[in-house]
């Protein structure tokens, strides 16, 4: 056996499907395709019309190097900058960011259970799900080609998992390993309501977005071009 064959076994990966009920995609990670009805993203596009207006602009954040990312982003709860959250958008324009609303919270405690529920709450998912309380979410907005690279989410001091939402076009989400940031990883499409969670033994896993896939996103969404992701974290922070 290869090390890629003990780090993730292809036994794992189930067939590609868009029937609704979790898959599992690495110890941890579930894809849950089509989770969010139609009212609920076309509510989701409609929050996010609001995020962008303010204080904080949606914005493509510059890493270190000077390279600027093609993916915009709003913050809810505070405010990631690489590589850090910060209460002030000390990156942008100073000023406060959003407070992370109720209602996400508790949508992040139900993506939870329904990620983990196959288990029937025996390894502590119905525990895990209720304790969830998500205080960070980057809503990220794919258009004109944008993707985003390989790297783990790690500027949270918690190993909670990260719930992401999908809504509008579709994407390929590549999921990988927590080693390296190359091969073995799983590419997924990820579709409009889609839910991914990735906690556990795959919380550190490399991941990204090598492509969005343009004219995808479907009539009911409300999006009409591009993609929005919502990832929640627990930021360890106080
Ligand atoms: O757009 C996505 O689905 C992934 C976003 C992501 O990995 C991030 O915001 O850290
Ligand atoms: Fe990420």
């Amino acid at each position: 056996m290869s090390d890629d064959d003990a780090l993730f076994p292809l036994e794992l990966v189930q067939p590609e499907t868009h029937d609704a009920g979790p898959r599992l995609i690495a110890p941890g990670a579930v894809h849950v395709a089509g989770w969010l009805t139609g009212e609920q993203q076309r509510w989701i596009v409609a929050r996010f019309a609001e995020w962008t207006q303010g204080p904080v602009p949606l914005r493509a954040a510059t890493l270190p190097g000077g390279h600027q990312m093609s993916v915009r982003t709003v913050c809810l709860g505070w405010h990631w900058q690489p590589y850090k959250y910060t209460r002030e958008a000390t990156d942008v324009n100073g000023r406060p960011v959003l407070d992370f609303p109720e209602w996400m919270v508790r949508l992040g405690r139900k993506a939870v259970a329904a990620a983990y529920a196959s288990d029937g709450g025996e390894n502590g998912s119905t525990a895990l799900a209720s304790a969830y309380t998500p205080d960070a979410a980057l809503v990220n907005f794919y258009n004109d080609g944008a993707a985003m690279g390989m790297h783990q989410d790690k500027d949270e001091r918690s190993d909670a998992p990260v719930v992401s939402l999908s809504i509008g076009e579709s994407c390929v989400f590549r999921f990988g390993n927590t080693k390296t940031r190359t091969k073995p990883y799983t590419d997924v499409e990820l579709r409009s309501g889609d839910l991914f969670v990735f906690g556990g033994p795959s919380r550190f896993a490399y991941h990204g977005i090598p492509k969005v896939l343009p004219g995808t996103a479907p009539a009911d969404c409300g999006l009409t071009h591009g993609r929005i992701n919502i990832t929640m974290r627990v930021t360890g922070l106080s």
